[in-house]
């Protein structure tokens, strides 16, 4: 079985794929309806990290001198804990190793599940110290998701927010209307967001980031098909302001809940 073989599970109307590697979700398909993006051109070698679905961002969010961009999580090969379709449950864990230890010096263990129901799709990330001192990490649940083109997006929660704009280095405000493209928007706190009929609530999160890197921004990418870049939007949930501390013992649970708008009730 290599590292990115897809792993199956099917519940109630939805189905998810993810793999060992990265315990990266590849595909969750509800109604018959993909709703994640994963790049055409993804490369599933068990290597690098692959562009689309859901890569998990830990023990960094973003760069970092010396090691790889968004933390190794994403190119760690997780064991499978749980793979139970009663419950539509997958679950991955992953903790400290000399690898590990080679790029972040600390003992930690990891655990991500991934559930679907009739309702929509649950992601947990939980982490814990398993180190005798404190440490700090950052994060996230980089979801892509599919959506028609890219330039027409709608995210009415956003209007008048403040957020801090990556490409330029400021602060800004977003404006109503269309999504301003390419984007990297740090934006505080927000923990519900609709894109088209999907209620996307983030929860243990300090931030929601929003990225698509426009056709000049794709086209430096190789793992992305020219024009591909219109079809998905990432909304993380992320720990991406301040990094959470743990103590000896300590867990954090960052997560992200996708409702399709019919099942929200009443919001
Ligand atoms: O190409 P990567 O390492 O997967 O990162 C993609 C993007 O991920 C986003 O979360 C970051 O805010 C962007 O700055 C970054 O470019």
């Amino acid at each position: 079985m290599s590292p990115t073989s897809p792993i199956t599970l099917r519940a109630g109307d939805s189905e998810i794929i993810a793999c060992r590697f990265g315990a990266h979700l590849l595909s969750w398909r509800h109604r018959g309806q993909e709703q994640l993006w994963l790049s055409s051109n993804a490369d599933l070698g068990g290597q690098h990290p692959i562009r689309g679905g859901v890569p998990l961002c830990f023990p960094w969010f973003g760069g970092a001198k010396g090691g790889p961009s968004h933390g190794f999580a994403r190119t760690s090969l997780w064991e499978l804990t749980s793979n139970d379709a009663s419950s539509g449950r997958l679950q991955f864990e992953l903790s400290d190793s000399p690898q590990t230890r080679a790029l972040w010096p600390h003992r930690f263990h990891a655990r991500m599940e991934i559930q679907c129901d009739t309702q929509g799709l649950q992601l947990e990330l939980t982490i814990e110290n398993r180190d005798n001192r404190p440490w700090s990490f950052t994060g996230a649940l980089h979801s892509y998701f599919a959506c028609e083109d890219v330039t027409q997006v709608l995210l009415p929660e956003l209007t008048s927010r403040p957020f801090h704009d990556k490409l330029s280095g400021q602060e800004a405000h977003f404006d109503a209307g269309a999504l301003p493209i390419p984007i990297d928007a740090v934006v505080p706190g927000l923990d519900r967001v609709q894109l088209d009929n999907r209620i996307i609530r983030n929860q243990g999160n300090d931030a929601t980031v929003i990225w698509n890197p426009g056709q000049q921004g794709a086209a430096a990418m190789p793992d992305i098909t020219p024009g591909h870049w219109r079809h998905f939007l990432c909304i993380e949930s992320a720990v991406a302001r301040s990094p959470v501390t743990l103590a000896p013992g300590q867990r954090h649970r960052l997560a992200q809940r996708v409702l399709p708008a019919s099942h929200e009730g009443g919001h």
